[in-house]
């Protein structure tokens, strides 16, 4: 029978499975940040056990890490303290990588993995983090979990799970100039909604998902999660491949050549059925921009504000109401005459390498707006930040008055010092808008990286396409 490329993932890691379903799943990867391992490591010990098996750990801290002053360490006690407790948790019980604060391989754990080569198809990647889903770009299982999770997987390199439903999301064509993977990623939120994928492992497929870059496809699965589902694939393909040759982690030699073997049967097969599929055309889709407090509350960068006063069903029109409301917009306001206070470019959605040339694209030459009173630039990695800085994005963004940073998740979430304060407006390239997500009162709008440097050049969401 055909099979889809997550029953085959499910297959090939299933210990065992009840007559109900319930299965204990093999773990593969277990990725570790500062904020959900304390506790797990703490359960550990109190157990009197050890990892199963450390080499399957990779370990970095990434929400509470600084992105300027590096120097002068953390400030903040807690923060501090979470970190320092990561460094000495590792350092006792070990781990197949850990790049601590300041090392050079530092950065937001779901950018490190993949650069690394940690991150490789058929895995099954684990994390106490909901975008765990970003792996899931390299054909993987992967999800977050929570903290006792993060303990379980620890103490027996295993999980309890039900397999979901699946879902194929095809997007067929060509994306437009100035289209990107997180245009994709918005629009089929804007479609589905925030609870379309509750229930179900999505597998992107279609022409315009192959013509995306790994990076793009990062960003799409990345947001799987955002779109209801815990987890969202991409199949192996040469892209996929090539990006994953003679990195660090990456197998070498006769096992690579048998591992490339391997991951090219990580396809759905022809003719495989899926419980529900849900088709885009990549002409159609916009640069978008969201205009709420929820990722599905997104238009694409021509439209206009909302007007409730539209809407039919009066649970959606009070949600709408009290997302202008804590927006600070009227409906039916030009989305382009939108002025914004500060950008962020980062996050695991969008802090890679192409991420930074896409935006530096729009930079080039061009100065940040008077009323934008503060443009981020946070590479994801240390690694990332190496590589813009050969190619002298750092120089254009600089010379823009855009602030370049060391990694971390910075903006994302109100973590660490970078943050929103009250009413303060963000053209942001994160996945995140809920209320007070980049500090208290703050105001989120969801964008990409080309769409966020737009709207710092023009001191209000502008579209990309007419710059580029
Ligand atoms: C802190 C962490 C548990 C959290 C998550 O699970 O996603 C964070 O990364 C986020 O993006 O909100
Ligand atoms: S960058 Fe944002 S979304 Fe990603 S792990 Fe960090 S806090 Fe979570």
């Amino acid at each position: 029978m055909p099979q889809t490329l997550y029953d085959k993932l499910w297959q090939n890691h299933v210990v065992h499975e009840e007559a109900d379903g319930t299965a204990l799943i093999y773990i593969d990867r277990h990725l570790v940040h500062e904020v959900t391992s304390p506790q797990a490591f703490e359960g550990l010990k109190l157990a009197g056990r050890k990892p199963w098996r450390v080499s399957s750990i990779v370990a970095t801290a990434d929400h509470n890490t600084p992105t300027d002053h590096w120097e002068e360490g953390i400030k903040d006690p807690i923060s501090r303290q979470q970190v320092e407790t990561l460094d000495a948790n590792i350092r006792e019980v070990g781990a197949l990588a850990y790049w601590p604060f300041k090392d050079m391989r530092q950065g937001i754990v779901h950018v490190v993995g993949p650069e690394n080569g940690a991150t490789l198809p058929g895995m099954t990647v684990v994390c106490g983090d909901s975008h765990t889903s970003t792996h899931g770009a390299f054909a993987c299982m992967a999800h977050g979990i929570g903290t006792s999770e993060v303990e379980h997987v620890m103490a027996t390199q295993c999980l309890i799970q039900k397999k979901s439903k699946s879902m194929l999301i095809r997007v067929e064509g060509k994306l437009g100039k100035g289209v990107t993977g997180k245009d994709v990623a918005l629009a089929i939120i804007g479609k589905i909604g925030t609870a379309g994928g509750t229930g179900y492992a999505i597998e992107f497929g279609g022409s315009a998902i192959r013509g995306l870059s790994m990076e793009g496809r990062m960003t799409l699965c990345n947001m799987a999660i955002e779109a209801g589902a815990r987890m969202g694939f991409v199949a192996v393909d040469d892209t996929t491949i090539n990006y994953l040759k003679d990195r660090p982690f990456s197998p070498k030699g006769e096992t690579w050549d048998k591992a490339v073997a391997y991951w090219r049967t990580l396809k759905s097969d022809e003719g495989a059925c899926f419980d529900c599929t849900v088709d885009l055309k990549a002409e159609e889709i916009q640069p978008q921009v969201t205009w709420g407090t929820s990722p599905e509350m997104v238009v694409p960068i021509g439209a206009t504000v909302p007007d409730p006063a539209k809407e039919a069903d009066p649970v959606k029109r009070e949600g709408m109401e009290r997302a202008l409301q804590y927006m600070g917009l009227t409906p039916n306001l030009e989305i382009k005459k939108i002025a914004i206070d500060k950008v962020f470019i980062g996050s695991c959605t969008n802090s890679r390498i192409e991420d930074l040339r896409e935006a530096a694209a729009v930079v080039r030459g061009r100065q940040k707006a008077a009323n934008v009173k503060l443009a981020l630039v946070v590479p994801g990695s240390g690694l990332v930040k190496r590589q813009a800085e050969a190619e002298g994005l750092d120089k254009i963004f600089v010379a823009a008055g855009f602030e370049w940073r060391e990694p971390g998740c910075s903006m994302c979430l109100a973590m660490n010092a970078d943050r929103l304060e009250p009413g303060e407006r963000c053209a942001s390239t994160s996945n995140r808008n809920f209320e007070g997500r980049q500090g208290p009162g703050g105001r989120t709008h969801l964008v990409s990286p080309a769409m966020a440097a737009a709207a710092g050049i023009a001191g209000h969401f502008a579209d990309v396409r007419d710059i580029l």
